[in-house]
């Protein structure tokens, strides 16, 4: 079993837009303890059966990340392998917390195992930076320091331990649309941060910085302001959008009051999706 954990942008800097296409970023990268999770079992076709909450958004055709990371190495395989593969989705599609991401580079890392392929942790990054911006950094799932178009990481130290709430309205914001509408930007030219001694340290750092698509998604999805008012209203240290949206964050001193907040957005909000976790320092499997 390998868990593919949600990625959090504890803040989201944009630069130039590149002559790709692509705007540059500078982003400190987080991973909870929640996520999808999935399972790799030896088979003669490639399959791929998909469960869980949000299961029923994806399909589980050619288009599915899962999948395209497994037929990715099949030039260098000179055959299609097989492999019986179960996703089951906890994590909302869509949403800025990098769930497909998660997906497709945990199964770059999981049929590496079960293939004996012996890549190494660079050559399964740069493998992904193929399949999307955000799946280099998904492959070891440990707080880094994202730039370029997600493709140049720098490991950090672990991070202080923080309880976090994950909560989503259940509204889509496209990524493209959101870039689109992006006015105010802070620029790529901040240094690599210090080590945090202590979560206030890392919460005061954060405060110094952004998620510049925040603004943009909001005019686009302004349920996104609610939603974080509420966040903070449950007392967070901190409430910010990750990635382009619409999923914000609220940082939370301890596992028993980010519990309760989730809780009581929940029962507030019966149509918004909110769980309780960690920052995770961990790679997962
Ligand atoms: C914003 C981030 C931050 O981690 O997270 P998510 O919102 O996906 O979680 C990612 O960079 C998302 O990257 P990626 O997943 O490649 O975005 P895509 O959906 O391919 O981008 C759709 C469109 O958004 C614009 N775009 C995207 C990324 C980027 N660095 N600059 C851009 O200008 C481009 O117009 C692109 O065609
Ligand atoms: N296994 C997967 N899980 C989630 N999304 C997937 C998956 N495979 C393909 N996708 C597609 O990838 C896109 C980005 O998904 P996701 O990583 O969840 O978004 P985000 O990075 O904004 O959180 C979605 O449009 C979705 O339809």
């Amino acid at each position: 079993m390998a868990r593919a954990p949600a990625k959090i942008n504890l803040f989201l800097h944009v630069g130039d837009k590149r002559a790709d296409g692509f705007h540059a970023l500078q982003s400190l990268v987080a991973f909870t303890e929640a996520g999808d999770d999935l399972a790799f079992a030896p088979d003669d076709a490639l399959t791929l059966a998909i469960d869980g909450p949000f299961g029923a958004e994806l399909s589980a055709g050619d288009d599915n990340l899962v999948v395209k990371a497994a037929r990715v190495f099949e030039p260098a395989l000179g055959a299609a392998k097989g492999a019986h593969i179960t996703l089951t989705k906890n994590l909302p599609v869509a949403s800025g917390i990098g769930g497909g991401s998660a997906d497709c580079a945990a199964t770059l890392r999981g049929l590496n195992a079960l293939w004996g392929l012996g890549l190494d942790t660079a050559a399964l990054q740069e493998i992904g930076a193929s399949l999307g911006s955000d799946v280099p950094v998904c492959i070891t799932c440990q707080p880094q320091w994202m730039e370029g178009r997600g493709e140049i990481l720098t490991e950090l130290p672990a991070l202080p331990d923080l309880a976090v709430v994950l909560v989503n309205p259940g509204v889509g914001v496209p990524t493209g649309k959101v870039f689109g509408a992006l006015k105010e930007r802070r620029g790529v030219g901040l240094p690599l941060p210090p080590k945090f001694a202590s979560a206030d340290d890392l919460v005061a750092y954060l405060k110094d910085t952004a998620n510049d698509l925040e603004a943009p998604a909001r005019v686009i999805a302004p349920v996104i302001g609610d939603v974080l008012d509420f966040i903070a209203g449950q007392g967070a240290l901190l409430s910010r959008m990750s990635g382009s949206g619409a999923t914000c964050f609220g940082l939370f001193e301890n596992g028993t009051h980010a519990a309760r907040a989730a809780e009581a957005i929940r029962a507030a909000h019966p149509g918004w999706w909110a769980v309780a976790s960690r920052l995770s320092g961990r790679i997962y499997d």
